[in-house]
C-alpha cells in the first residue's frame, strides 16, 4: 500500500498551490520530488503529514490518513529548520524524542549512536546556537530519524551542506532505505534525485509535469546527447534537421538531437565523410529534462 496521494488539491484563497497531484510511493522505496521554488513541494509534504488538509482529494499511509496522533510513524525534516538555540543537543533531542514516545535512556543511547555516525560525538553537550548551520542540520536530521519512523519526509535535506557532509547524509539516507524506511525527499539538486531515487515527480505550478520511473523517463525522453570525435570538420551538423544544439570541442562536438533516429542518421552521415573516432549516444541528464520541462530554476 505505502503512501497514496489521490488527486490532491490545495488552495490558499484564490491561489492554487497544488492542483490535482496523484502519486503512489511503494513501501520501502525512495521517492524524489523536484520542482522550482513555489512549485508546491512543501505544501504537498504538509498534506502528507496531516498538517494541512487538502482542499480536495486524499492522502493515506498504509490505508489510513496521517495525523499528529500517529506522529511516531513519521519523521519530518522541515525546510525551515527550527531548533531551540539555548538548549544543548542532548536536551533538545530528549525533548523532541519524548514527544515521539521514546524513553530517556533509549534517546540517549540512540543519540550517541547517531552523533558517532555523523562524526560529532562532542556535540552532545553543546548548545545548538554554538553549532554551524550545517551542523544544526545534522542534529535536526537526527531528530527526524531517531525514533525509526516508517515514513520519512525530508524537505531539501541536502541544501546548505558541504560536499563531504552531503555524501555522508546521502549514505545515511540510503542505509535507512535499505533498512526498510520509506523516504520521500525534495530537492532542487537533480544529482541527489538522480543518484538516490528510482521514482520521481517533477512539479511545476502545483502540477505534476513529469512523473514515473527515472530510467523510463530518461529512455522515453526523446532528446539525446551525442558525443562525437571525428577528423572531419563537424560544423555542418549545425544545419542538419533534428539537431537542436551543437558545441564544438577540440576534436569533435557534443550535439543535442531531438531523437535517437536523428542520432543514427548523423552517424551514417559522418561515417560517409570521414573517420569517426568516437560516437556515443547518451541519455539526457535529469537536469536537462528539468530545464526543458519545468523551465529551469534548478540549482545545477
Ligand atoms: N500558507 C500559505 N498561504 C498562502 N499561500 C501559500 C501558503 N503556503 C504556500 N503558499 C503558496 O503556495 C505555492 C507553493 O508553495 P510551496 O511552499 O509548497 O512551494 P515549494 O515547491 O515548497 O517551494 P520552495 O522550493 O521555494 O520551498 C507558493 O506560491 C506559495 O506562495
Amino acid at each position: 500500500m505505502g503512501l497514496i496521494i489521490d488527486d490532491v488539491k490545495k488552495k490558499f484563497g484564490h491561489h492554487t498551490a497544488v492542483n490535482g497531484i496523484s502519486l503512489s510511493v511503494e513501501k520501502g522505496s525512495m521517492f524524489g520530488m523536484l520542482g522550482a521554488n513555489g512549485a508546491g513541494k512543501t505544501t504537498t509534504f504538509r498534506m502528507i503529514l496531516g498538517l494541512l488538509d487538502p482542499t480536495e482529494g486524499s492522502v493515506t499511509w498504509e490505508g489510513a490518513s496521517l495525523s499528529y496522533k500517529r506522529t511516531n510513524v513519521i519523521g519530518y525534516l522541515p525546510e525551515e529548520r527550527g531548533l531551540y538555540p539555548k538548549l544543548t543537543v542532548k536536551e533538545q533531542l530528549i525533548y523532541l524524542m519524548r514527544l515521539k514516545g521514546m524513553k530517556k535512556n533509549e534517546i540517549v543511547k540512540a543519540m550517541r549512536m547517531w552523533l558517532e555516525r555523523f562524526e560529532v560525538p562532542e556535540y552532545e553537550n553543546k548548545k545548538v546556537e554554538e553549532l554551524s548551520k550545517g551542523n544544526q542540520q545534522k542534529i535536526q536530521f537526527i531528530a527526524a530519524v531517531m525514533h525509526q519512523p516508517e515514513l520519512l519526509i525530508l524537505d531539501e535535506p541536502f541544501s546548505g551542506l558541504d560536499p563531504v557532509n552531503t555524501d555522508m547524509l546521502r549514505g545515511m539516507v540510503r542505509d535507512l532505505q535499505e533498512a526498510g524506511t520509506t523516504i520521500v525527499f525534495s530537492s532542487h539538486q537533480m544529482s541527489n534525485v538522480e543518484e538516490l531515487c528510482e521514482e520521481l515527480v517533477m512539479l511545476k505550478h502545483g502540477e505534476a509535469v513529469l512523473q514515473g520511473n527515472l530510467k523510463e523517463i530518461k529512455r522515453s525522453y526523446g532528446v539525446k546527447n551525442v558525443n562525437i570525435r571525428s577528423d572531419y570538420d563537424l560544423q555542418f551538423l549545425q544545419s542538419v534537421e533534428g539537431v537542436l544544439n551543437m558545441e564544438k570541442t577540440n576534436d569533435g562536438a557534443i550535439v543535442k538531437v531531438e531523437s535517437e533516429k536523428v542520432a543514427e542518421d548523423l552517424f551514417h552521415t559522418i561515417a560517409e565523410k570521414g573517420f569517426v573516432r568516437k560516437f556515443e549516444v547518451e541519455e539526457p541528464s535529469l537536469h536537462d529534462i528539468f530545464v526543458d520541462i519545468a523551465g529551469g530554476d534548478g540549482d545545477e
